[in-house]
């Protein structure tokens, strides 16, 4: 078995390396004629690829054979090949994903791809931000991409990787990159001790000319396309939670499709504390992992859970020792991230899907609700007293 399994993986990649090579079907850019690449731009390209100091794996070279078929003969034009005929025809399929894509745009994600894969290459660092990512407005969100693995790091240590406006921003740029990104799996953790304290309250003192209604209402259009993002995440969404984890962190791990946690981690929804209620769709997601009571004591009473409780109620898939915590988990997730890209994809969907509409049903009422919580008197004083530091939770 293990000696027909070898023979298969030679024979595949020498067919794809015989050919010239090509772009994922997502993220495939759709340009105006006077910014796509010239057949020069795609001819150097082509060369380009032959001198790759690293094999970019089959996954990649599948779709520089694809793009350059797409860009130097049309759509697919020829016969599906057999069932048993694997190699072609998972080229065939390739090919065939581009549907009706220009010749052009086809050219242009090429050379796109084959400049994304040099510069890679060419990095001396082993966690190179990804090439073809804006990367964020402030220092505070780190985005790398690494092993099939797109990070997206909150860092902002010293104020315990609490949420800026700026990085919520940030934070939904980077989930749309690593969605069309050529990363199996993205994850998002924390710098520092803490993996987030949630939002930032001093978010709450920078009023806009509109006053309180304004920033109320500002506040809860950017919460619900920031959960919005994580509802709609196509790909396996994993939290890695290197530490105490506080509010609008915790709630949305209902949303994430794994979840490992230090033994030093906590998990904190203090909203009747602060005057607010739940958000992140935690409302609906928390009492269905953990039961109605369960929920309740978290999202009404603020119960801050042990890494070990937030496991025995569901919300936590494994917890691991702090001292082994990074290696163990990063072992792991590497080693996921090699298994099939399309195969987790279409089975998160089976997965999510027929759960999405209520899920931005339910986004739509918090956020809504939360709007008129923050011009309460009781999410007011909350906040005064953080901020002039009578109380801490
Ligand atoms: C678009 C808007 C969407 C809004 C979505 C709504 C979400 C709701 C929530 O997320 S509710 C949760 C809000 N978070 C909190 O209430 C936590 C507040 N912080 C604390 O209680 C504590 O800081 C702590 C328990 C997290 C940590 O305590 P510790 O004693 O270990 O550390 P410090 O308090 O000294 O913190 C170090 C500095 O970090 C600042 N800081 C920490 N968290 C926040 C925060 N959430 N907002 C603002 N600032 C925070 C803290 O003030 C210290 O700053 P300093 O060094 O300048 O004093």
């Amino acid at each position: 078995m293990a000696g027909l399994a070898g023979r298969f993986a030679r024979r595949w990649c020498s067919g794809l390396l015989g050919s010239p090579l090509q772009v994922p079907a997502l993220g495939l850019h759709v340009l105006g004629p006077a910014m796509l690449a010239s057949q020069k731009d795609f001819n150097n390209a082509v060369s380009q690829v032959k001198l790759l100091k690293e094999d970019p794996g089959n996954e990649v070279k599948l779709k520089l054979y694809a793009l350059y078929k797409q860009a130097t003969e049309g759509p697919c034009n020829v016969p599906k090949p057999g069932m048993l005929d694997f190699i072609n025809k998972t080229k065939w399929d390739a090919w065939n994903a581009l549907g009706s894509l220009s010749k052009e745009a086809a050219r242009q994600n090429y050379v796109d791809l084959v400049s994304r894969l040099s510069a890679s290459s060419e990095s001396p660092s082993p966690e190179a931000p990804a090439a073809d990512r804006k990367q964020p407005e402030s220092d505070s969100l780190v985005v790398t991409s690494e092993d099939g693995i797109t990070t997206i790091r909150l860092n902002r240590p010293a104020k315990k990787n609490a949420l800026t406006t700026q990085m919520y921003h940030d934070i939904i740029a980077a989930l749309q990159a690593a969605s069309k990104d050529e990363s199996a799996i993205t994850v998002l953790t924390g710098s520092g001790d803490y993996y987030c304290s949630g939002n930032d309250l001093t978010n709450f003192t920078h009023l806009p000319a509109g006053g309180l209604e304004e920033m109320a209402r500002s506040a809860a259009a950017l919460l619900r396309d920031f959960v919005n993002c994580f509802i709609d995440f196509p790909k396996p969404l994993v939290a890695v939670v290197n530490g105490p984890a506080v509010g609008i962190s915790v709630t949305i791990l209902g949303l994430f499709d794994v979840v490992y946690a230090t033994d030093r981690a906590s998990f904190h929804t203090p909203f009747s504390h602060l005057g607010q209620s739940p958000e992140g769709c935690s409302s609906y997601t928390f009492p269905k992992i953990m039961g109605s009571s369960k929920a309740a004591e978290m999202l009404l009473f603020g119960k801050k859970l042990t890494a070990q409780e937030a496991c025995a109620q569901g919300l936590v898939t494994e917890v691991f020792p702090d001292g082994t915590f990074q290696k163990e988990v990063w072992a792991r997730l590497k080693a996921y991230s090699k298994l099939p890209p399309n195969a987790m994809r279409i089975s998160k969907q089976i997965i999510r899907n027929r759960e999405k509409e209520k899920l931005h049903a339910v986004n739509a009422e918090e956020s809504s609700v939360l709007r008129e919580r923050w011009q309460s008197d009781e999410c007011m004083n909350a906040i005064a007293s953080f901020l002039s530091r009578k109380a801490k939770l």
